[in-house]
């Protein structure tokens, strides 16, 4: 990366700087390869953060079947986190993790999980099978006669909250086979095939909708997918371990016994270990991590958070192949304002890339995303990922209760993992006099309200529009995979005044 124009004379963040166009000999964005190279099984550069509000089960095996990885938080026990691995490892990785509700729950029991939206879809079984299901999750999955259909969310605005879901199917439809879903447009063409939306079976009028499909891979069933996510089988490329499950990370906190964590999620099956903790450059840091790296446990290890070239090669001298970089620029963290501690992040990127190329080692860019520019900039200034917490905290896969507000928008909950409500959790088991001195250093927020947006509710959604932004980004700059883009991305310095300019005007001015 290179400065165009005056070098900068203060430490910078996203919005300060700005890439320029470059001659490309790049014809297409879909010539572009977002894999980063940081040694995981990540191929596009995006991680969900490990944030109680941010990555759950569900929103981990998503991101993974499109190439990104999810961080399950540390503030879960070992047996609940090593579940949730178990989980994701269990998930299709050809088409959507179910959402199924026996056939006695009610369109509002539906409306509980999923906003009345296309592209998603409530799979009804047999009322004793879902209940034996959720009992057992290890017994194998739902059977084929026990599946009654799928109703698509958007519907479920238009009957009343108490209709039963059983009497909401009319007639069974057969289903996709797993086996049939193969990658682009064969798979795109069964599911239009499957739901009427190539006109074979009838659609309802002009508008194009995209129906959820029941997935069956011989006698069980494995899943939904829509046209979309046919179509996004052919231009992702899902985050898969060894035995091509999907890939997922955990993240594991400085105090305890973060080896023995470890190990346990390890052997769980947990594909990625992130040792985390807010001032990653101290001696509990160091002492936390070479431990872990002690262990050889044959697994990528990110640590942090620092900010500083300094913190960058003690971590990676410690044990760590890949830096989180990023200290105050979270949505949800306080810390700039309490402490004044921080650094814009695009500096702090850039100052621990470089750091962390000298020793073969790598840098993920933790924090302050809100527009797909600005995982574009992570990536120029070196990052090799880019890691998201609230924006993700807003999405149907997201871990919290979906909620509506009084103008009926619907909305999840973040809170920030140094906030009161994280930290009350967090030690919970501790007197009422060592919880009340730890609540004494709240660094974040508890409680944040982020929006579902109408037309992107789920992660896929941003994914889309975030690897779109950003494969753009690549052929401006001349690039074909991100090593390129590090390279080839010329930044330039702007005024608040030009940043203002580049936004769009929803109105007149
Ligand atoms: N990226 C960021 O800007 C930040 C991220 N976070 C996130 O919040 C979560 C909780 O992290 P954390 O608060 O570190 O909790 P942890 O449970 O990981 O514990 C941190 C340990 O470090 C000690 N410590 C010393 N100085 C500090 C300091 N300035 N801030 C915090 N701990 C300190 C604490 O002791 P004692 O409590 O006795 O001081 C404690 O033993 C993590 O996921 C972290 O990434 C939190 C804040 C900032
Ligand atoms: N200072 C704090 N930082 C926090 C807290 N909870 C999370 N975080 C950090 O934010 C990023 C995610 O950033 P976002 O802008 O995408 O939301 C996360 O990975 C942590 O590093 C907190 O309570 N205080
Ligand atoms: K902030």
């Amino acid at each position: 990366m290179q400065f165009i124009g005056s070098q900068p004379t203060v430490d910078l963040t996203y919005s300060d700087v700005f890439l320029v166009p470059r001659r490309s000999a790049v014809t297409s964005r879909l010539e572009v390869d977002l894999s980063p190279g940081d040694g995981t099984p990540a191929t596009i550069p995006l991680v969900a953060a490990n944030m109680n509000a941010v990555t759950g089960p569900r929103l981990a095996a998503t991101i993974a079947r499109r190439g990104g990885l999810g961080v399950l938080p540390q503030d879960l026990s070992v047996e609940r986190l090593a579940a949730a691995v178990r989980w994701v490892k269990r998930q299709p990785v050809a088409c959507d993790s179910p959402f199924v509700l026996p056939a006695d729950a009610t369109a509002g029991d539906a409306l509980g999980l999923l906003p009345p939206v296309a592209g998603y879809g409530v799979v009804v079984a047999s009322t004793g099978a879902a209940a034996a299901d959720d009992a057992d999750p290890a017994a194998g999955g739902l059977r084929r006669e026990e599946i009654l259909g799928v109703i698509p969310a958007d519907r479920l605005a238009h009957v009343p909250g108490d209709a039963r879901l059983g009497d909401l199917i009319h007639g069974r439809r057969p289903g996709v086979e797993l086996a049939a879903l193969g990658a682009g447009r064969d798979a795109f063409d069964a599911v239009r095939a499957e739901t009427g939306a190539d006109g074979a079976g009838g659609t309802d009028g002009p508008e194009e909708r995209d129906d959820p499909a029941v997935v069956f891979d011989g006698d069980r069933l494995a899943g939904t997918v829509t046209a979309r996510g046919a179509l996004r089988g052919g231009i992702y490329r899902p985050a898969l371990d060894a035995d091509g499950r999907l890939a997922v990370a955990v993240a594991v906190g400085i105090n305890g016994d973060p080896a023995a964590k470890a190990r346990a999620l390890a052997d769980a099956g947990a594909d990625v270990l992130v040792v985390d903790t807010a001032h990653g450059h101290q001696d509990g840091m160091i002492r936390a991590l070479a431990a872990v790296a002690d262990l050889d446990l044959g697994l990528p290890i990110v640590a942090g958070n620092v900010v500083t070239a300094d913190g960058v090669r003690d971590l990676v001298e410690a044990g760590t192949s890949i830096v989180k970089v990023g200290v105050g620029p979270g949505a949800m963290c306080t810390t700039r304002m309490m402490t004044a501690v921080g650094r814009p992040q695009f500096s702090a990127v850039l100052e621990a890339a470089q750091a962390a190329r000298e020793l073969g080692a790598h840098v993920w860019a933790d924090g302050g995303v809100r527009y797909p520019r600005d995982v574009a900039l992570a990536l120029a200034a070196g990052a090799e990922s880019v890691m998201i917490g609230s924006w993700f905290a807003g999405t149907i896969e997201g871990p919290g209760g979906l909620r509506v507000d009084a103008d009926g928008r619907h909305y999840k909950e973040s809170w920030g993992m140094a906030s009161t409500k994280a930290v009350t959790a967090r030690f919970g088991a501790l007197d009422a006099y060592e919880r009340a001195r730890k609540e004494l250093f709240a660094e974040g927020i508890s409680s944040s309200k982020i929006y579902l947006d109408p037309q992107r509710p789920g992660i896929e959604d941003l994914l889309d529009m975030i690897t779109s932004g950003v494969r753009s980004s690549f052929t401006y700059a001349g690039a074909r995979s991100l090593a390129e883009f590090h390279t080839r991305a010329h930044v330039g310095l702007q005024s608040a005044a030009g940043y203002e300019e580049g936004k769009a005007l929803p109105v007149s001015w």
